[in-house]
């Protein structure tokens, strides 16, 4: 790695045969690399035979390099920096892209590609970045493909399948669910509430609403009740056009100041009220921010790339991020008001002395059989089994493992509550193996937002419809036409087994050091 390379010979490495790249003053060779890389090619050629190190930051880690490149890949040092005006003239002027027509989009990741070529940076880096070296991040989606499906064949699998379950006691058009989401508004000016008439168009889908979410819940309720009711293809009409019928639940983050979420809670389940939310998912695996470096780097402060960012929030306290000194992330400047001292002991009351008897309460962001077990004894309706989208404490299990360590450790969790599962899911395959191991629900949460951003509405819908008319495909070529069937046999873990604690045990198994006691 000692040779000094000039940006004028990185200039001429700039095309798909021969793809080099500076980044933090090194040069790569990614010629090999890039065809398969997972964010597309495209975007490397854009800055191909140049220096990629903002791009680069902007939304990976700097060891990422390190773990997927060998080092002979490592060509030597930029011997001065890229000249900017040098730089792009050596490059044919890159062409305006033209985001592709919605019908040609047929995958969840078809949408994240389109949405990484046309959000802001600002938005692609808070929406995409997760905790540190994002491995929690990755594994959410990776350790979905380790888990085999099972098919039987030679079954008659002609009769349609039905979706339509329930979640929570409501009916839902599908056992897919919106995870919530924040400062929608940053994705699409409708934020929310386009995600609210989406999930309508679907026959109801469940939406979570964040309380850090751009439009107030009551207003994301409305939106749904004010969007006109779709045609069913029978040409009868959807009923799903009262309050009652609306499957949006409250995602809370419990204020540092009390009276703030009692009057939240109020607002949104009073007898008299106008909207009311069907249950709350009280968030506990975030009682600090995660550290997305991604999100941190870019400056809130406009340009003529990233244009102003709207950061208000009705339900939450009003702030306005600031950069400091540990840089600009907007999920961490957006999350001073959360209280960071929530106990099993005092939060779980404190929540049902503020609802009425019979709202449903979900814990989200259980990542261990153990607090699963607590969570049942405690008496709340459901889990949600959720690391935030590897955004909060990296290199903790990803999701499904936690479900998997549920079915080993306490199953019984499983018949008293209901068990929801989110991060990773990109294709039905995954939810029908969630579902397959007991999960009632599944939920996505940037996949919804690539749909948002790229296409509004209609891609949001188009998101759950690709989703779920993946999960009916993999149902049928498993042999089964009805949620019913699903059931663990299904799939195959043994990839993953030796990763699932067997024990609820709080220690070691063999490591059993006190400091303590030196
Ligand atoms: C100009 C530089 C680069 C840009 C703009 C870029 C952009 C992206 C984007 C937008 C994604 C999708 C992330 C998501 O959906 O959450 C991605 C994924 C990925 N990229 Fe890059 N990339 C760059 C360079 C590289 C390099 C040099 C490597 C490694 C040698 C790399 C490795 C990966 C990997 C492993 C993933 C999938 C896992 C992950 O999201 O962390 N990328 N990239
Ligand atoms: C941009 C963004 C904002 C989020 N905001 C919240 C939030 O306000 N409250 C919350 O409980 N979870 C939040 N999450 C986590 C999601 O609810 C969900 O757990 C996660 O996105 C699921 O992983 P997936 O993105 O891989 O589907 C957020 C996730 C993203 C990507």
């Amino acid at each position: 790695m000692s040779r000094s390379i000039p940006p004028s010979e990185l200039a001429n490495h700039n095309n798909i045969d021969s793809l080099w790249l500076a980044i933090d003053g090194v040069v790569y060779d990614l010629t090999e690399f890039a065809p398969t890389h997972p964010g597309g090619l495209s975007v490397l050629l854009d800055h191909a035979g140049g220096d990629g190190t903002e791009a680069y930051n902007a939304v990976h880690s700097p060891s990422l390099l390190l773990s997927t490149l060998p080092a002979s890949k490592q060509l030597g040092r930029l011997s001065s920096s890229v000249p900017v005006l040098a730089a792009s003239s050596s490059q044919p002027t890159p062409k305006p892209k033209q985001k592709p027509p919605l019908s040609s989009l047929l995958s969840v990741n078809d949408f994240r590609l389109v949405a990484h070529d046309f959000l802001p940076p600002k938005t692609l880096a808070f929406v995409s970045s997760a905790a540190t070296d994002c491995h929690t991040h990755r594994r959410n989606s990776t350790t979905y493909s380790q888990i085999t499906l099972r098919p039987r064949v030679l079954i008659d699998v002609s009769a349609p399948v039905s979706l339509k379950t329930t979640i929570l006691g409501q009916p839902v058009s599908s056992p897919i669910f919106v995870s919530p989401t924040s400062l929608g508004k940053t994705v699409h000016p409708e934020g929310e509430r386009e995600i609210a008439r989406a999930c309508k168009e679907m026959g109801g889908v469940a939406q979570i609403v964040s309380t850090s979410a751009s439009f107030a819940v009551a207003d994301v309720i409305q939106a749904a009740l004010d969007h006109p009711i779709p045609s069913s293809p029978d040409g009868s009409q959807q009923q799903n056009n009262t309050n009652d019928d609306i499957p949006v639940f409250l995602q809370l983050y419990v204020d540092k100041h009390a009276p703030n979420t009692s009057a939240l809670l109020h607002s949104l389940t009073s007898p008299n009220g106008p909207s009311k939310i069907k249950g709350v998912f009280l968030t506990v695996d975030a009682p600090v921010p995660g550290k997305r470096e991604a999100d941190e780097r870019i400056q809130t402060t406009p340009t003529s790339s990233s244009p102003t960012i709207n950061t208000t929030t009705p339900m939450a306290t009003q702030l306005t991020p600031r950069p400091d000194t540990n840089g600009s992330a907007l999920g961490r400047l957006m999350a001073s008001y959360i209280s960071p001292s929530l106990t099993w002991s005092h939060t779980l009351p404190f929540l049902r002395a503020h609802l009425p008897p019979g709202v449903p309460i979900v814990l989200k962001g259980i990542q261990t059989a153990s607090d699963a077990l607590c969570a049942f004894h405690a008496g709340v309706s459901g889990i949600l089994i959720s690391n935030h989208g590897g955004r909060s404490l990296d290199t903790s299990p990803a999701s499904i493992l936690v479900l998997l360590e549920i079915q080993r450790c306490c199953p019984e969790v499983l018949e008293g509550m209901e068990v929801f599962v989110d991060g990773g899911v990109g294709r039905g395959s995954d939810v029908l193996k969630a579902l397959c191991l007991g999960a009632r629900g599944v939920g996505v949460g940037r996949g919804v937002l690539w749909g948002l951003g790229g296409y509004g509405g209609e891609g949001v819908r188009r998101v759950l419809e690709i989703l779920n008319d993946e999960l009916v495909t993999s149902m049928k070529m498993c042999g089964v036409t009805s949620l019913d069937e699903l059931h663990p046999g299904m799939v195959n873990t043994r990839a993953i087994d030796h990763l699932v604690p067997d024990t609820l045990s709080e220690e070691h198994p063999y490591a059993k050091w006190r400091r303590s006691k030196l």
